[in-house]
């Protein structure tokens, strides 16, 4: 096949150049250089989900992708179905525990565990979660046999994330904080 490799530095600085063998010949047939990577795409997806939560102080979303990078379940931060999000408390701070929301709340992990469809496996399936998952959903990550979590933030202060660090290690889950120098992403109905 004919060699058609070019190279061509466009005006927003990136550095092109098109595949040996390649039938580029312009500029203008090249791949668009500044679309998101997978993790970008799927973080961005869970910080989305987490648009959806009630609650006032966190809102956490997560996604979990199979093996193919196919979506098979999403969720945020919120009451139990049934338990209606105007009646429940949503504050953290009454002495009585039973008034605050932690006794409560449907973490995002969970919600996304538990929002897959019952015939789609979630075996060596990664998570994204906009927040490091507590003890009580690494068991969860665990036992739906998940191989790696990808967070954003941690409250590494936090001695449940810690727990939840030594679950994962022990049971072989990798885990790891996302990072992108992508640090907006703009999306308008316009
Ligand atoms: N990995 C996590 C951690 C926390 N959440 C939820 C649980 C609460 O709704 C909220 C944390 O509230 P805060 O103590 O920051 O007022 O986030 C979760 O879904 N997943
Ligand atoms: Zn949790």
């Amino acid at each position: 096949m004919e060699n058609l490799i070019e190279k061509e530095i466009l005006a927003n600085g990136h550095d092109v150049v098109a595949a040996e063998g390649s039938l580029v010949k312009e500029k203008l047939c090249l791949k668009r250089p500044d679309y998101i990577s997978w993790d970008e795409y799927f973080m961005y997806m869970a910080l989305l989900a987490a648009q959806r939560s009630k609650d006032p102080s966190t809102q956490v979303g997560a996604i979990i992708i199979n093996q193919e990078k196919i979506i098979v379940g999403c969720g945020y931060n919120g009451m139990p179905i049934g338990c209606d999000d105007n009646l429940m408390p949503w504050g953290k701070d009454s002495e009585n525990m039973l008034e605050n929301k932690y006794f409560y709340v449907c973490h995002a992990e969970m919600n996304a565990i538990l929002n897959t469809n019952s015939n789609v496996s979630t075996r060596s399936a990664t998570i994204y979660t906009t927040m490091f998952p507590c003890n009580e959903c690494a068991k969860l990550i665990i036992q739906s046999r998940m191989s790696e979590v990808v967070y954003l933030k941690d409250k590494p202060d936090k001695q449940q994330m810690q727990a939840s660090k030594n679950l994962l290690q022990i049971a072989g889950i990798k885990f790891r904080q996302f990072q992108s120098d992508r640090k907006t992403l703009t999306l308008s109905l316009e």
